[in-house]
């Protein structure tokens, strides 16, 4: 915090008025009365550094141990700890709307998306139109699409089918933020354009990701502190992702320009979907610029979060070996044929595989930072608090989700407490249900959810079916885990580190794949 401070110092003396806004904020102010560290209360700038960073998650968790269930996190911003508050803010029809923030990642005046349209009316009329292209159907119609790119995943993980012949027959290790990443991004092309970006199987689209890290990066610091968009910091500090995001506009554009000159329904794809798509009440569609805008956004929303969700499971699966071999055993003893695993009865019965994945995405959800909402005219009551309009609140799903009230020994990966048992009563289970939240919840909530168990419980139980596998040895096998010492928050070896920028950023862990003997035959001849 030192160090932050000398430049906040400088400031205060080349603007005097600033020390008076501070004093006002800390003391008169309606919201002086809740605790939270110093800076947030008189300044954003709290929120846009430790978001720079990539730990404002694991600093929201850290205030709440330390201030309690309501920290004021910025001088305009409380954010809560309950599993109550969690339902009054995103249940809210009438509390709360999206807060400003969100409008700092318009490309254009007026160029909302389904994710940014913070006028409730806007967001309605996007959120019908698009929820017909997530129907279950149009999901389901998509899978074998999907189960290609997966089963070039875990080709490109066993390397032949017979590999395990060789030597001890376990691979070089494997990052898997990039493999994983590469999957969701050639899956989303596929989903959204009808085309994918292989980029498991070359190396020119790769920029992709880079490109969209910068862009969320910059983001994230903007939504925390929306006057830093006029700074155009971003020229000074994302150079590189500048001239990236210039390339991926390109490709984006023509992609969309593709699409939009093919023949009509030449796909069967999210694109072909909305171009035709209308408000069942209106008989309104998206323009062209809505469906750009649409697309853009829907590449980082479905790609980049699954993909840390697949990187996670990885990384758990590889650290707690009993949860590993249970799975391992569930999962070859429900199906006889890899190419038997796809949505269905029988991957339904997978309850530890799903328990599995509900729990990687407790403990480390794709997108970790708090959503922020505005309170709406009339205010809010949250635990016994008022809160007047114009403030932004919100509950941080890490932080609620490491809420030892309701998660017990929260740092520990078990996805047994998401079963019934004699060891963990019906009432725990939906005690935990209650509160868990890495959709987010209510209008609002992610629309892609049904799509992302769907990639997530295929991705994991065919890599499962065809390989055993383990994380990488010596300091590789320690990229991505917490450090003994480390900064309160990075200090637990057991646990998946995510830098968040809106979407999350993480390098590694790095595993190691072993093709099982007599299956991998199957997967090499599809
Ligand atoms: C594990 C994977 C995923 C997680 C954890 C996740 C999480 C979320 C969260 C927390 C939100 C709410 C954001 C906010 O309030 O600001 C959201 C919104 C959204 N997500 Fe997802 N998401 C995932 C995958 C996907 C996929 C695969 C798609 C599409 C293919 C998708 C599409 C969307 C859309 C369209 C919204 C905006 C909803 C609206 O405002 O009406 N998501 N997601």
């Amino acid at each position: 915090m030192a160090g932050i401070s000398y430049p906040l110092l400088l400031l205060s003396h080349s603007h005097p008025q600033l020390i008076l806004v501070w004093i006002y904020r800390v003391t008169f102010h309606p919201l002086a009365k809740y605790p939270g560290p110093w800076l947030a209360k008189v300044s954003d700038f709290y929120g846009a550094y430790h978001n720079v960073m990539g730990r404002l998650h694991t600093e929201t968790e850290v205030s709440h141990r330390r201030y309690g269930p309501i920290v004021r996190q910025g001088p305009n911003k409380l954010v809560f700890n309950s599993v109550t508050a969690l339902h009054d803010i995103y249940y809210s029809k009438d509390g709360v709307q999206k807060s400003y923030g969100y409008v700092t990642m318009i490309p254009a005046p007026g160029a909302f998306n389904v994710f940014t349209a913070v006028d409730k009316d806007i967001h309605r009329f996007k959120r019908k139109v698009l929820n017909q292209g997530f129907s279950d159907q149009t999901i389901r119609a998509f899978e074998p699409t999907m189960l290609h790119h997966i089963d070039i995943f875990v080709r490109k993980l066993m390397r032949a089918p017979n590999y395990n012949d060789a030597a001890d027959g376990w691979s070089p290790p494997y990052n898997m933020t990039a493999c994983s990443r590469h999957l969701q991004y050639d899956v989303m092309g596929e989903f959204g354009f009808g085309q994918s970006f292989e980029l498991q199987i070359k190396t020119d689209n790769h920029f992709l990701i880079d490109a969209v890290t910068a862009t969320t990066r910059k983001a994230g610091a903007y939504v925390q502190y929306p006057k830093l968009q006029y700074l155009q910091l971003d020229k000074l500090l994302y150079r590189k992702g500048l001239w990236m995001r210039e390339k991926y506009l390109q490709l984006m554009g023509r992609l969309v320009r593709e699409r939009l000159s093919a023949e009509k329904d030449s796909q069967n794809d999210l694109f072909s979907f909305l171009v035709d798509a209308k408000d069942p009440e209106t008989g309104k569609g998206f323009t062209e610029s809505e469906l750009w805008a649409e697309s853009r956004f829907l590449l980082i929303a479905g790609a980049d979060t699954s993909s840390t969700g697949l990187t996670a499971a990885f990384f758990y699966l590889t650290a707690y070996p009993e949860c590993y071999a249970k799975l391992v055993s569930e999962i070859r003893t429900t199906f006889t044929s890899g190419s038997e695993i796809r949505t269905g009865p029988k991957l339904a019965s997978c309850h530890y595989l799903r328990a599995c994945i509900d729990e990687m995405m407790r403990m480390s959800p794709p997108i970790s930072g708090t959503l922020w909402r505005e309170v709406c005219p009339g205010g809010i009551d949250l635990d016994n608090n008022h809160i007047p309009q114009g403030y932004d609140i919100g509950v941080n799903p890490y932080a609620v989700h490491h809420n030892e009230e309701l998660y017990p020994d929260s740092y520990t990966y078990k996805p047994e407490r998401w079963i019934v048992s004699d060891d963990n009563p019906r009432e725990a289970v939906e005690r935990a249900r209650f509160a868990f939240s890495p959709f987010s919840l209510g209008t609002r909530a992610c629309a892609g959810r049904n799509m992302a168990y769907m990639e997530l419980m295929d991705t994991l139980a065919r890599t499962v079916w065809y390989t055993d596998f383990k994380r990488a040895e010596g300091p590789l096998g320690q990229i991505s885990a917490g450090e003994e010492g480390a900064r309160e928050g990075r200090h637990r070896v057991n646990e998946f580190q995510l830098e968040e920028h809106i979407t999350c950023h993480h390098d590694g862990p790095y595993v190691q794949f072993r093709g099982r003997k007599g299956f991998g035959e199957e997967l090499f001849k599809l």
